[in-house]
């Protein structure tokens, strides 16, 4: 059996104020940085240990990672960073607070915005201060494939080479994972692995700073899932972010 573990970042200064962030840089807040010291701890009263660990390039994972190590005592560990773990791009919308975008476009559009499975928010505008196209940590993609805006349809297409190129792999060499990324990019890892259907994907919303595990079979298939730590309260997280896109 294969196992592993899925974080999203801690809590971020921007999902704190309710905006929508994407691929914006934003750091951890003092609580965010609290849960991924808190998701370590807990990996390492549990036991677990890795071989190697992955994540975006953006920092608010990156660092969740290192705390998450840190409290583990685990920081010489091999980290991978790659752009495909990213957030999804939130295109316009970027910046903008949830529940103010929700009063002014209507609760239903905004809903189809953040969780709609093809339908992308507006894009940006090329030459938009706010576009990564300039980004010296995307300097190495095809100008194309720096997006002005994705639905998750976009995102499952970017992380799902990934998956298959670098995590499959090296699950399947019996490597042990742990993967630190964000709310959208692990929805279309999580889509990818448990076959969710286009539609009922709209409902998942993952917590941040929660250890999901994943047990696999030797195909790489789930035998079954689970977050460490409070059940109730990874619940009422998930439930909460339903609620911040209303206005
Ligand atoms: O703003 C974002 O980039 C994401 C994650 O915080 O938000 P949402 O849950 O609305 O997709």
């Amino acid at each position: 059996m294969h196992k592993l573990v899925l974080i999203r970042h801690g809590e971020s200064t921007w999902n704190l104020e309710n905006r929508f962030t994407g691929w914006t840089d934003v750091d951890l807040t003092p609580k965010g940085v609290q849960q991924a010291l808190t998701a370590g701890r807990l990996l390492a009263a549990e036991g677990y240990e890795f071989d190697e660990c992955h994540t975006s390039v953006l920092k608010r994972a990156t660092h969740t990672l290192w705390h998450c190590l840190d409290a583990m005592n685990r920081t010489w560990l091999p980290v991978h960073h790659s752009w495909r773990l990213n957030e999804r791009h939130y295109g316009a919308l970027q910046g903008l607070n949830k529940a103010e975008t929700a009063r002014q476009y209507g609760d239903e559009q905004v809903l189809i915005w953040r969780r709609s499975y093809g339908t992308p928010p507006p894009a940006l505008e090329a030459g938009d201060p706010r576009g990564a196209q300039g980004d010296i940590r995307y300097r190495h993609l095809n100008p194309g494939q720096v997006p002005l805006t994705e639905c998750l349809k976009d995102t499952v297409e970017r992380v799902l080479p990934y998956w298959n190129e670098s995590l499959a792999p090296a699950l399947r060499s019996g490597r042990r994972l742990l993967v630190v990324a964000h709310g959208n990019s692990m929805r279309a890892l999580v889509k990818h692995l448990d076959s969710i259907s286009d539609q009922d994907i709209v409902g998942l919303n993952i917590p941040n700073g929660t250890p999901l595990v994943y047990e696999l079979d030797e195909h790489l298939k789930p035998l079954r899932h689970y977050y460490l730590g409070d059940a109730e309260v990874a619940a009422r997280a998930a439930e909460a972010m339903v609620s911040q896109g209303r206005g």
